[in-house]
């Protein structure tokens, strides 16, 4: 690291690039916005542009938060064992799309001449990195899983500063890369560290919440988890008459789970909350949950362990490099959260959750390891990164 010397504030330049899913999004948009407020408390400013796919989650989270947007042609190479099926059609198709992408990459970087390029991951982010070190550009990569991601992987090779999110990252890198990665941690939403559990309810239309009893936050992600919603479908009538639950559920799986809680007896089903997205009220939601039943994706484990909350995380298999059973492994093996790592079935989820609702001191006891491995400064450090790259 360069001295703090190097790191002092001035008028900055920065392109931003990443996207596909939430996990990368929110971190590049909440990485803008501190970089910005750290300019501006010191008199100075930030301009930015946002580059991604079109028609994208990065585009409407950039356009909704008044930052401006270009988009790029991205390839998405879906991999296989074998060789003839990576060259199906998409793949060709995807192929050309990568140097089209670059092209247009590099002249929005040479016409807006960054001082800086920020890239959080997903395909989108290879053109757009690529370009920045074409227009030798400094080029800082963020990773929010534990393995670099592929996009981040090609930045690697291709001389970006690198930061992480765990120090068990920096062993993992590509050769060459090690000596200069930064842990920052991954970071979360400023207003997700600030809810305030007596609006959750108000806020969800729960009218029915009881708070005499804990609360249970299900989520399965942005798209919602089958899984995770079967197994909680099938313990609700146990689980309701030990806690309220607020299950975030997914727009393609509401219907279906409203009407199987239908047949729950009304005195329980008035502590049952479905939804399909929890938006804005989020940070209320977990600021009420006591125990978290989740996925394990890079973002929501950031988010829960800076909060410092009890969770029960159920892996999704088939994430790349099977990094969320890594992260759930990870926490569950310092006792910072319980992981469903094999089959999952009803029984198991019952026999995971029970003791965290019988037992205050026990989901106390993890969320306080939670809370030991959460880094709610992670924007700041990656700000830090930024200005020294800068420089
Ligand atoms: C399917 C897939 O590819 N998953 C990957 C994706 O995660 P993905 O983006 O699906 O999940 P993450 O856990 O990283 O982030 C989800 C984000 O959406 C928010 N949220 C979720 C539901 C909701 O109703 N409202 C809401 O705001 C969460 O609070 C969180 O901030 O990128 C992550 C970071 O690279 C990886 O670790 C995951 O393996």
């Amino acid at each position: 690291m360069n001295s703090t010397h190097d790191r002092s504030p001035r008028n900055l330049r920065l392109i931003v690039t990443g996207g596909g899913t939430g996990g990368h999004t929110y971190p590049a948009l909440t990485a803008v916005n501190a970089l910005r407020a750290r300019l501006e408390s010191t008199g100075h400013s930030l301009e930015v542009l946002w580059v991604g796919a079109a028609d994208s989650l990065e585009q409407r989270v950039a356009t909704t938060n008044g930052i401006a947007f270009e988009a790029v042609a991205t390839g998405k190479i879906r991999r296989s064992k074998n060789p003839i099926k990576m060259v199906s059609p998409a793949n060709v198709k995807d192929m050309t799309n990568v140097p089209r992408g670059v092209a247009q990459a590099r002249s929005l970087v040479s016409d807006f001449a960054p001082d800086v390029v920020l890239a959080t991951g997903g395909y989108v982010a290879v053109p757009v990195g690529l370009a920045a070190r074409m227009c030798r550009r400094p080029l800082v990569v963020h990773e929010q899983t534990v393995r670099l991601g592929l996009a981040n992987k090609v930045l690697a090779r291709a001389g970006a500063q690198i930061a992480v999110s765990a120090q068990s990252s920096v062993a993992l890198l590509p050769e060459g890369s090690q000596g200069t990665a930064v842990v920052t941690g991954n970071p979360v939403r400023p207003e997700v560290l600030t809810g305030q559990p007596q609006r959750a309810a108000e806020g969800l239309g729960f009218t029915g919440h009881d708070p005499e009893l804990p609360t249970v936050y299900v989520t399965g992600g942005a798209q919602g988890s089958a899984q995770i919603n079967n197994n909680v479908r099938d313990i609700l009538p146990w689980l309701l008459t030990r806690a309220n639950v607020v299950h975030q559920c997914g727009a393609n799986n509401v219907d279906a789970l409203r009407e199987s809680a239908q047949g729950l007896d009304p005195a329980l089903a008035q502590r049952y909350h479905l939804t399909a997205f929890v938006g804005p009220e989020l940070p209320d939601v977990l600021a009420l949950a006591d125990v978290v039943i989740s996925r394990s994706g890079a973002g929501t484990i950031a988010e829960l362990t800076a909060l410092g909350k009890a969770a029960v995380f159920i892996p999704l298999a088939s994430s790349a490099g099977n990094e969320q059973a890594h992260n759930a492994r990870h926490l569950q093996e310092s006792g910072a959260a319980v992981a469903l790592l094999g089959e999952v079935n009803p029984a198991n989820l019952q026999a995971a959750v029970e003791p965290l609702l019988a037992d205050p001191a026990t989901r106390d006891a993890i969320a306080s390891q939670a809370r030991s491995k959460g880094m709610p400064d992670a924007a700041e450090r990656l700000v830090d990164v930024l200005l020294t790259a800068a420089n």
